[in-house]
């Protein structure tokens, strides 16, 4: 090769390590429905679906696989669910870029992430489990991001928001994080933007669910749990070792009302309305309103709840499903970075999942 050549080679962009992925979707529920629809358009051209599951079903055919009524014969068709037949499906697949896409709330699926990652498929994730679950879980998942694996999370907090990016932009530049407050579930808002005691509090929380805001069990919103993970999973982006124990969270769920099944649960969700139409109209007494707010002091003190906020309160402004992060850091610190918008919905967490994925080729 002459010079010149060589120097024009050396100087052309370099082609994608990888321009194609194979990708296995794990839940095909509200949010793994919306990936599904977003598969079938041009931006996802360069994907592959070689298997996808719920809880009870799978499918590896390609032919089902195209099939745009996948989800709904996934209910009466398919596999019975075996996570190494999914393995195989994407190992067969020849690409260089295989992509496991958990769109469950599935505690066991997570606890695989890190042996997944281990094998070197890459793990794209709306599901909270690990990230936001057990010390040890966080520290085995950067351990496996250490040694290189790719982990796509932007789904698990604001629902894709860019929070958890800017979060770790600031921390590669040197930057620390003092506080953090705000409001973090998309349900919640929804459910304390609208409530003024005209409407009962069960009925706003079915419309919430109905929307496909709310968790499977919309328990993990109501206790404070979801919110919990996500504040666990930011504080620990920003470089605070926290326990779950460490955060101290303020259930919204009736006592007799947490040991119960789902469908219990959903039966007598009016034992709800009375107890939180007492505590709004305190609040309206005072000139207040009612907001859940998670907090992180800068001695890593954590706390979400529901909060009595004046008017006029930042969290006062929002609406539908708005979350809102307010970082305090070394550097914006006399006005936090305030990152804000719609945080729940199937749209908007099925995109974080396919930016995540589309970010591996
Ligand atoms: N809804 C939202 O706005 C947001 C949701 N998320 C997260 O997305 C995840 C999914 O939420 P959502 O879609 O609303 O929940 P859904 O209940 O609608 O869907 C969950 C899906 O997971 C499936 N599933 C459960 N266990 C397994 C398993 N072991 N293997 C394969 N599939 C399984 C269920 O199967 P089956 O149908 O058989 O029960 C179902 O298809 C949750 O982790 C949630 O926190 C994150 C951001 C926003
Ligand atoms: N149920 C969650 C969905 C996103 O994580 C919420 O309400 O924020």
């Amino acid at each position: 090769m002459s010079a010149v050549l060589a120097a024009e080679a050396a100087s052309a962009p370099k082609p994608r390590a990888s321009s194609s992925a194979a990708v296995v979707l794990l839940g095909t529920g509200v949010v793994g429905g919306a990936f599904l629809k977003l598969l079938n358009t041009p931006a996802a051209a360069a994907l592959r679906l070689v298997g996808a599951a719920n809880s009870r079903r799978q499918q590896t055919d390609p032919a089902q696989l195209a099939d745009r009524a996948l989800r709904e014969k996934l209910r009466g068709q398919g596999d019975a669910r075996d996570d190494a037949a999914l393995l195989a499906a994407l190992d067969a697949s020849g690409a260089a870029v295989r992509v496991i896409v958990d769109a469950t709330a599935s505690a066991p699926l997570a606890s695989r992430h890190v042996e997944w990652l281990a094998r070197g498929y890459h793990v794209v994730t709306a599901n909270k489990a690990l990230a936001g679950g057990d010390l040890p879980g966080w520290r085995a998942l950067q351990g496996a991001v250490a040694q290189g694996g790719r982990y796509g999370d932007s789904a698990t907090v604001g629902a894709g928001l860019p929070v958890l990016s800017t979060l770790r932009r600031l921390r590669g530049c040197g930057d620390a994080l003092l506080t953090l407050e705000g409001v973090f579930s998309g349900s919640l808002s929804y459910l304390f933007n609208q409530y003024d005691g005209s409407r009962p509090f069960s009925a706003l929380l079915l419309e919430a669910r109905e929307r496909g805001y709310t968790e499977p069990d919309p328990r993990s919103d109501l206790s404070g749990e979801d919110v919990a993970r996500k504040l666990l999973i930011l504080a620990r982006n920003a470089g605070f070792a926290l326990r779950p124990d460490e955060v101290e969270v303020e259930s919204l769920v009736p006592e007799p009302l947490r040991g119960v099944d789902v469908d219990a649960f959903l039966a007598r969700l009016a034992e709800l309305d009375e107890p939180l139409a007492a505590r709004h109209a305190a609040a309206k007494a005072r000139g207040g309103a009612l907001r859940f707010l998670a907090r992180l002091n800068q001695r890593g003190r954590a706390r979400v709840g529901l909060v009595e906020v004046p008017a006029g309160h930042p969290a006062t402004r929002l609406y539908g499903t708005d979350n809102q992060f307010a970082l305090t850091t070394t550097r914006y610190n006399t006005q936090p970075l305030v990152i804000q918008g719609p945080g729940a919905g199937p749209e908007v967490t099925a995109q974080a999942l396919l930016g995540d994925v589309l970010a591996l080729l």
